[in-house]
């Protein structure tokens, strides 16, 4: 059975954040992920969880200037740097995080927008993804890799399934998986039964919403009671993140997954 999360970067808005950890709570969510959590003090996000009885389930890597328009540097050559020091920023966070923590310890890299020439993008990207494997993996931590979709992300280096799927295998570290998120991949290739049916093994983590709009399931084109019980029968016991925009109050969206599994 997935263990569903609430992605508390999209759901319960109606919050400030460090007050969504209750609002999940008083949802019934046990597992929680976000995007970034380095505005915060780490202390306070584990108060947060421990108070609630909550797993953290994933966060990402810093991202570069996230307004500035970067969603990630791993592809860009001159900012390695920049680039190991937010692994030892993630790390740091996930020391307190995941404290403890029994099931699988997620770090998320998004790999940016890619501008030089095609060779030195791939060195870049494949050093980058090595290095931050190795030192998370002295952790315990496995990286996983998010493929986006070019509509709502024009220029990001990583579209499609096959293409990280490449990387992976260039990357060549054990502990470096795909992340599959349902909404970008319905997007780009279409197909998602057939691909969770293909590659499993080497999804260490999903999330969900639908399409068009990005909202809760049931709202768009994707048939998830099919898919999220494929799922199951395929015997996948990983995350099932909910990063979705809410049409309505976050709380007024989650009839689909009472239907489906207890939170
Ligand atoms: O799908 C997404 O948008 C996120 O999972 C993310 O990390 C970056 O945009
Ligand atoms: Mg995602």
């Amino acid at each position: 059975m997935p263990k569903y999360a609430a992605n508390l970067t999209m759901l319960f808005q109606e919050h400030d954040f460090l007050d969504r950890f209750d609002a999940a709570g008083n949802a019934g969510f046990k597992f929680i992920e976000y995007m970034f959590p380095y505005p915060y003090d780490a202390a306070e996000l584990r108060a947060r969880l421990d108070e609630n009885g909550q797993t953290q389930a994933l966060f990402n890597l810093p991202a570069g200037d996230w307004p500035g328009g970067d969603r990630g540097i791993a592809v860009q050559p001159g900012r390695q740097d920049e680039f190991r020091a937010g692994v030892d920023r993630a790390l740091s966070y996930a020391d307190v995080l995941y404290k403890g923590v029994q099931g699988p310890k997620l770090v998320n890299v998004l790999v940016g927008k890619a501008e030089g020439d095609e060779a030195t993008t791939r060195k870049t990207v494949v050093g980058n993804l090595q290095y931050a494997a190795d030192k998370l993996g002295d952790a315990g931590l496995t990286l996983i890799v998010e493929p986006l979709n070019p509509y709502d992300v024009p220029g990001f280096y990583l579209y499609g399934t096959q293409n990280t799927l490449d990387l992976l295998d260039e990357v060549g570290r054990d502990n470096v998986k795909l992340q599959y998120d349902f909404y970008h991949m319905q997007r780009v290739e279409g197909r998602l039964t057939e691909t969770v049916r293909a590659h499993l093994d080497r999804i260490a983590h999903i999330q969900l919403a639908d399409v068009p709009g990005r909202h809760q399931p049931g709202t768009g084109e994707i048939n998830y009671p099919f898919l999220l019980a494929e799922l199951d029968r395929l015997g996948y016991e990983g995350y099932v993140g909910l990063e979705y925009i809410p049409e309505g109050r976050t709380e007024d969206t989650l009839g689909w997954l009472k239907e489906l599994a207890k939170v």
